[in-house]
């Protein structure tokens, strides 16, 4: 084989996997033989911790990403849909099942399945452009020839893995390709991780041989990186789905067929939105191992401002300690900021409690799920909404009409950042929400409804009707009194 492109495309991801790990076997056996000339040679050895302590943590990286095949063929998928234990004093009257997991939950996203992408196709990407980088990886936007749009990661030479390695070993090859093993790790997660809140891989390109300095490439799912100051501004209902996003996500990986799943590096940047979907698209620094232990003492669940204590199990291991990490994260860093702030006040008991429960890891991610599911169901069934008094008899109703167009007041948070836009669950909603807004005095169905399936209604101050056979005023009656 030549340094030129020498691994096409293939197509079933198994295949590839297995195909990388032979390169991998061969060129681990040429790696240690150079490794040891070098060793002999003081002259070509760099630094003093040296080339075989650099070698040691390739073959772990190699070892890892080979230990997560093994698994996934281990461990029965069944484990994915284990029912969760029922939530303590939760809403009764929800019917069973609803709102909760559907079968089309592991339906995917994106570009429709199909053959993995290869060289080929990778060859043919246009648009190419920065989007941004990390520790580890540079991160491309393309557009493939159908259109798709995509992102492509490779390793970063001049992000701190690379550099630091360097500056140890002085190896700049060897560097590179320890920080390819995270890429190689990271596709073969993604092949065994398929959640609709996991970025989607649609494929790979290698060029290059292992042994001299890699691109590897890998093609997937284009999303916008998580913007916590953008995600405050949003109205609940969108804030209410990134988290459950991720409580479904979170679910996944605590029953994930390679074992429960532990995010090591949790922060908002290793996630992306797409389509107002949050989904995990950093995957090289996680771990399924579960703490070992002897005794309760040994598992302390540490983070900056609290610690929590959890059983030690008969087996030796802390007890769910991968599961309750994560979750105590997702409270940290998601729930906080974007759970009960300008929520439906008749959601606020059930979301106080779950603010409480997961910051206390009272709750599991399996009891989290059925609480945020109960929140989902009150919310789309129109139940958070007060009956008691109905305000929309004192709304005069325009059909063939529309409010002028120009600007008008705003509100927040809006779905619009020129006037109101809110969603609501019918016109009851709707005549509250007017009446509760001094400057409102008619109110607009547009023809859009939200991820929820909740109209999007454009609240005005103006009472200026254009006549529209596609709309309907309902106006305040004083508002149209006024006018008479
Ligand atoms: N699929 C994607 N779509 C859009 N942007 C992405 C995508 N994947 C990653 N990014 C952006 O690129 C950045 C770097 O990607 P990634 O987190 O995989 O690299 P990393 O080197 O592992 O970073 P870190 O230092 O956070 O561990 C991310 O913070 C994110 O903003």
């Amino acid at each position: 084989m030549t340094g030129k492109l020498c691994i096409a495309s293939l197509s079933a991801a198994l295949v590839v996997t297995s195909a990388l790990v032979i390169l991998k076997l061969a060129a681990r056996s040429q790696w240690r033989r150079e490794v040891d000339k070098r060793s002999r040679d003081p002259g070509r050895q760099l630094s003093r911790s040296g080339p075989r302590e650099l070698l040691d943590e390739l073959e772990d990286r190699e070892l890892e990403t080979i230990r997560y095949q093994e698994e996934a063929v281990r461990r029965p998928r069944a484990a994915l849909f284990s029912t969760p234990d029922r939530v303590p004093g939760s809403w009764p009257g929800r019917p069973r099942g609803a709102g909760h997991v559907s079968s089309d939950w592991w339906g995917r996203a994106g570009r429709a399945v199909g053959d993995p992408l290869g060289c080929s196709e990778f060859r043919n990407i246009t648009g190419i452009e920065f989007l941004g980088s990390g520790y580890t990886k540079t991160v491309l936007k393309g557009t493939l020839q159908d259109g798709t749009p995509i992102a492509l990661k490779t390793v970063n030479s001049q992000g701190d893995e690379v550099m630091r390695c360097v500056r140890r070993y002085g190896q700049t090859r060897d560097c590179h390709r320890l920080a390819a093993f995270k890429i190689i790790k990271e596709i073969s997660l993604l092949q065994k991780l398929q959640h609709p809140n996991v970025i989607q891989l649609y494929g790979q390109c290698y060029h290059g041989r292992l042994e001299d300095e890699p691109v590897i490439t890998a093609m997937m799912e284009l999303g916008t990186p998580v913007e916590m100051i953008q995600l405050l501004q949003t109205p609940w209902e969108e804030r209410f789905r990134i988290c459950l996003s991720l409580v479904k996500l979170l679910h996944y990986l605590a029953h994930s067929p390679l074992g429960s799943v532990l995010l090591l590096d949790f922060q908002p940047r290793q996630f992306v939105i797409v389509d107002g979907e949050l989904k995990v698209t950093d995957l090289d620094d996680v771990s399924t191992e579960e703490l070992s232990c002897k005794a309760d003492s040994d598992c302390v669940l540490e983070f900056p401002t609290r610690n929590f204590n959890l059983p030690c199990t008969a087996e030796g291991k802390c007890h769910k300690i991968n599961e309750k990490r994560n979750l105590y994260n997702a409270f940290r860093f998601f729930f906080t900021y974007l759970l009960p702030y300008s929520a439906p006040p008749a959601l606020t008991p059930l979301l106080c409690e779950i603010m409480n429960a997961t910051g206390d890891l009272r709750y599991g991610i399996n009891k989290t799920l059925y609480a945020f599911e109960d929140v989902l169901y009150l919310y789309k069934s129109g139940f958070h909404h007060n009956h008691s008094q109905s305000w929309l008899e004192d709304y005069k109703i325009f059909e063939g009409f529309r409010i002028q167009d120009h600007s008008d007041y705003k509100c927040w948070p809006s779905y619009n950042h020129q006037g109101c836009l809110l969603s609501v669950y019918n016109k009851e909603e709707a005549a509250t929400i007017c009446h509760s807004q001094q400057q409102c005095q008619s109110f607009i169905f547009t023809q859009r409804t939200t991820w929820l399936g909740r109209y999007l209604v454009s609240f005005r101050s103006s009472t200026e009707l254009v006549l529209d056979v596609n709309s309907t005023v309902y106006m305040k009656s004083s508002s149209f009194k006024a006018l008479m």
